[in-house]
């Protein structure tokens, strides 16, 4: 068997185009969707995600607003730069790009945000309307990732009801909020949520009809454990530098050979990624479009 491709680039590029006639619409209406991103520091992955945010933006007529500090920035700073943010009237939704230098207290800056600005789900309100929503309407920002992965899963037609849903990661912005999304009424797949302590998690990978990997190991997940058919999400990246040439390559979790035993396989890069930016890209539409309500 040779799996389909679940194509992130493709399917992105589908929502971008849908989110571009909400965006003129708004815009005829006299809203401008702006952006923020908040980076702290130049780690070399942050660099680039943040480069394509706004790109993304560029793309389909929101405006971005781009704050950088120093890797040395001190935690007043941070406070101070989310305070101008909130406060920014250009900026209707934003981001604080994870993770933040060593010593910054993530969980703290995250709760500083206006949560009906928080374009990425990550703000505890939105957590715990995750949460508190098992089933109905979303009216809160969905964390990016997980939300890419239920609308890539939708759109190729992969059956999620029922359906076995093995998570190996229980990060803050895959694996934890994916478990919560997936078992919703509506959705309602039984997720089993896997980490670094599970003992044999071989034994597990191999009852996922689908399988999301999202620890950052590169090759971690071998294609013999995989159940032939498997919908495989590969959510990992380990950029891997090439000495002579100073060039980065983008390493997934899941070891390229399970091609062969998957069903269909999002790939790293073209798979999850870009379908993240396009549901921050949503997030920031969504609540340009509840501000007029
Ligand atoms: N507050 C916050 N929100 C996030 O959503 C967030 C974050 N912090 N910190 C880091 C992770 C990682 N992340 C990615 C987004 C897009 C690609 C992406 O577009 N990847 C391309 C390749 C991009 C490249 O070549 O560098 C691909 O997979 O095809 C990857 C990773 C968002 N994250």
């Amino acid at each position: 068997m040779v799996a389909v491709k679940l194509d992130g680039v493709a399917t992105a590029k589908a929502v971008k185009a849908e989110l571009a006639e909400r965006i003129t619409a708004l815009t005829a209406r006299g809203v401008t969707p702006g952006l923020g991103t908040l980076l702290v520091g130049s780690d070399p992955g942050s660099l680039s995600y943040v480069a394509g945010k706004h790109r993304d933006c560029a793309e389909v007529g929101i405006e971005s607003i781009r704050v950088d500090l120093p890797g040395t920035a001190t935690a007043d700073e941070v406070r101070a730069a989310i305070a101008g943010l909130n406060a920014n009237p250009a900026v209707t939704g934003y981001i604080i790009q994870l993770p933040l230098p060593a010593g910054l207290d993530e969980n703290a800056m995250l709760e500083l945000m206006d949560p009906d600005k928080d374009a990425d789900g990550l703000h505890p309100t939105n957590l715990g309307r995750l949460v508190l929503g098992v089933g109905g309407e979303i009216t809160s920002p969905l964390p990016c990732t997980p939300a890419g992965i239920v609308e890539m899963l939708q759109r190729y037609g992969v059956p999620i009801s029922g359906r076995h849903v093995v998570v190996v990661g229980r990060g803050l912005t895959v694996g934890r909020p994916l478990g919560l999304l997936l078992t919703r009424k509506g959705l309602d797949a039984t997720v089993t949520l896997t980490h670094s302590r599970t003992v044999d998690l071989e034994s597990y990978v191999r009852q996922a009809d689908i399988l999301v990997a999202a620890v950052g190991v590169a090759g971690l997940i071998k294609p013999e454990w995989l159940k032939p058919g498997a919908a495989v999400l590969d959510v990992g990246i380990t950029r891997v530098v090439n000495p002579e040439t100073g060039t980065a390559r983008l390493v997934g979790d899941v070891d390229p050979s399970a091609v062969d035993v998957a069903g269909y396989l999002s790939p790293v890069p073209g798979g999850v990624g870009p379908m993240t930016r396009a549901m921050l890209l949503r997030n920031v539409v969504d609540a340009a479009e509840r501000s007029l309500s």
